[in-house]
């Protein structure tokens, strides 16, 4: 897969080159480039933002720049169009099934706006040539679309081939099936005077599936009853509903 992520702040993408995602890049499992929105000004003052039509507060960002940066990443992959993620409090909810979507993508583009947004023309244009799809980390404010891209790439990047060494520990970790993930525990078995579960050192695996299925539900109706209320009932074995 190759990203390419536009900002005018290229520097708050710089934890990308760390850790998993900086290995997948150095091992070729993913391409990765950040680009800087003021390479692609034409003015001395390297102008990205002006104010915006109608009045209001704040700065809007100027649409040329987006379209110069945007024409000279998007790459044609035999007909179908890259897809073009635009960080935005508007957008449709990034999660995991989305991440597990956009992990089938050859090419993904992120657009990081800053100010009050990205003139809303640079999408209008940008459908001739990409997918557009607003995307929104979660129901709160940032100052700009940075942060959020770091949250998707991770989220996108680790379900790749090969990034994650064990592939199995993508299987049982929490929303991969709908449900919270389960407790986790290690040595010492008794610890200041707490204690792991007694389910956990019996070694009888079925029981300890089932011990963990249970915990499952358990944590997601405590915490997600959202989540179970999306959960596929017709999903539901004979152990899931012993454990509801
Ligand atoms: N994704 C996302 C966002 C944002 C966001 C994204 C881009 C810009 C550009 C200016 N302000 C922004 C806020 N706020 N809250 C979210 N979940």
């Amino acid at each position: 897969m190759r990203i390419d992520v536009v900002s005018i702040f290229p520097e708050y993408l710089a934890p990308l080159e760390l850790s998993l995602i900086g290995k997948a890049r150095q091992d070729g499992l993913l391409e990765l480039n950040v680009h800087d929105l003021r390479t692609f000004t034409t003015d001395k003052h390297r102008t990205v933002d002006d104010t915006p039509y109608g009045g209001g507060a704040g700065m809007v960002m100027k649409p040329e720049p987006w379209a110069q940066a945007l024409e000279s990443i998007a790459e044609g992959h035999d007909g179908t169009k890259p897809v073009l993620i635009v960080p935005s409090p508007a957008g449709e909810r990034f999660n995991q099934a989305l991440a597990y979507e956009l992990a089938e993508e050859k090419q993904l583009v992120f657009a990081c706006g800053r100010y009050e947004g990205i003139d809303e023309r640079v999408m209008d244009w940008a459908r001739d040539h990409f997918t557009v799809r607003p995307v929104s980390l979660g129901d709160y404010v940032l100052n700009g679309g940075e942060v959020a891209v770091l949250a998707m790439v991770e989220a996108i990047g680790r379900l790749l081939p090969g990034v994650v060494g064990n592939p199995e520990s993508l299987i049982e970790e929490s929303h991969s099936d709908g449900l919270l993930e389960y407790p986790v525990y290690t040595k010492p078995s008794s610890w200041r005077d707490h204690e792991v579960p007694e389910i956990l050192l019996s070694g009888n695996h079925g029981k300890i599936a089932q011990w963990r299925r249970h915990e499952q539900f358990r944590r997601t109706a405590e915490r997600r009853p959202d989540l179970l209320a999306d959960f596929d009932a017709g999903a539901l074995s004979r152990a899931d509903r012993n454990a509801l």
